[in-house]
């Protein structure tokens, strides 16, 4: 299968680096080399922490740049006693595009489970707010081969209650746990083999148009050295970038791979 319609995305997920003056260096880095006419072949965000999407913006609006940004999390309520919660409504005023939703490490660190990362997902729709919904399996479960299964349910789970419009324009990223931070890259056979499967799975519960319009990337260890050949494989449709985002130039050239990638699909 052709990547003939869906456009690459890059999405630089910072986690909790880098202070506000910090983000403003690393945007003015990227869009030093990530020019206008790039954004023709790949979409590209920034996922800063929560302090620096405010700084992010401005810059953003001030340079009119074509990057786009969003955030980590959200609260699954809109407003309401929640201390040290962020809301939808927040980080729509503020401009942004994307939100992450159900990362490993909120899973892991923060004990979310499916439920609320459904809940989440339904508060970014309701708010305007693109979720880029996370999926991935243990080193654990990859050895007993149930990973297929285990990236499935999550993702009905996330989408329980979506509409095949919003389910359309959802983000899925699969990001194998064993390979985040640690250096150890799924093989472009893993992520093709995983992204098709979720990309069935969401046909059979939706429809083969939904799945064909709706992006999977891959995350877990992406560099600039391997971005061209996981981006090659046919459902993978872009990245979803931890440590290498930090580098803007870095950053800049796995986008630019993206996008060569989605214009060599498109010929295919
Ligand atoms: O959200 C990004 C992923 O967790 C991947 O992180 P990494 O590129 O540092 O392995």
């Amino acid at each position: 299968m052709a990547k003939t319609v869906r456009k690459p995305l890059i999405a630089g997920n910072w986690k909790m680096n880098l202070n506000h003056l910090e983000a403003i260096a690393l945007v003015q880095k990227i869009a030093f080399s990530l020019k206008e006419e790039h954004y023709a072949a790949v979409d590209a965000t920034v996922l800063p922490p929560f302090v620096d999407i405010r700084s992010v913006q401005t810059l953003v609006d001030g340079d009119r740049l074509l990057l786009t940004y969003g955030a980590q999390d959200l609260s699954p309520h809109d407003s309401g006693a929640y201390t040290g919660d962020v809301s939808g409504p927040m980080l729509a005023k503020l401009g942004c595009t994307f939100v992450v939703v159900g990362h490993s490490e909120r899973r892991q660190h923060h004990h979310e489970d499916d439920q609320l990362v459904n809940a989440k997902v339904r508060a970014a729709f309701r708010n305007g707010l693109t979720p880029i919904v996370c999926t991935g399996e243990s080193l654990e479960i990859r050895e007993q081969l149930g990973h297929l299964e285990h990236c499935e349910l999550q993702i009905d789970a996330a989408l329980e209650g979506v509409s095949a419009e919003q389910a359309a324009s959802v983000v899925i990223a699969y990001e194998p746990v064993w390979a985040i931070g640690t250096g150890r890259v799924a093989t472009p056979e893993d992520a093709q083999q995983v992204c098709a499967a979720i990309r069935r799975r969401i046909a059979g519960r939706f429809s083969a148009e939904v799945a064909d319009a709706v992006r999977i990337l891959y995350g877990g260890s992406v560099k600039a050295a391997n971005a061209g050949e996981l981006l090659a494989a046919p459902d993978v449709d872009g990245a979803l970038v931890g440590g290498a985002s930090l580098d803007g130039a870095e950053f800049a050239t796995i986008c630019l791979a993206a996008g060569a990638a989605g214009t060599a699909g498109s010929a295919r």
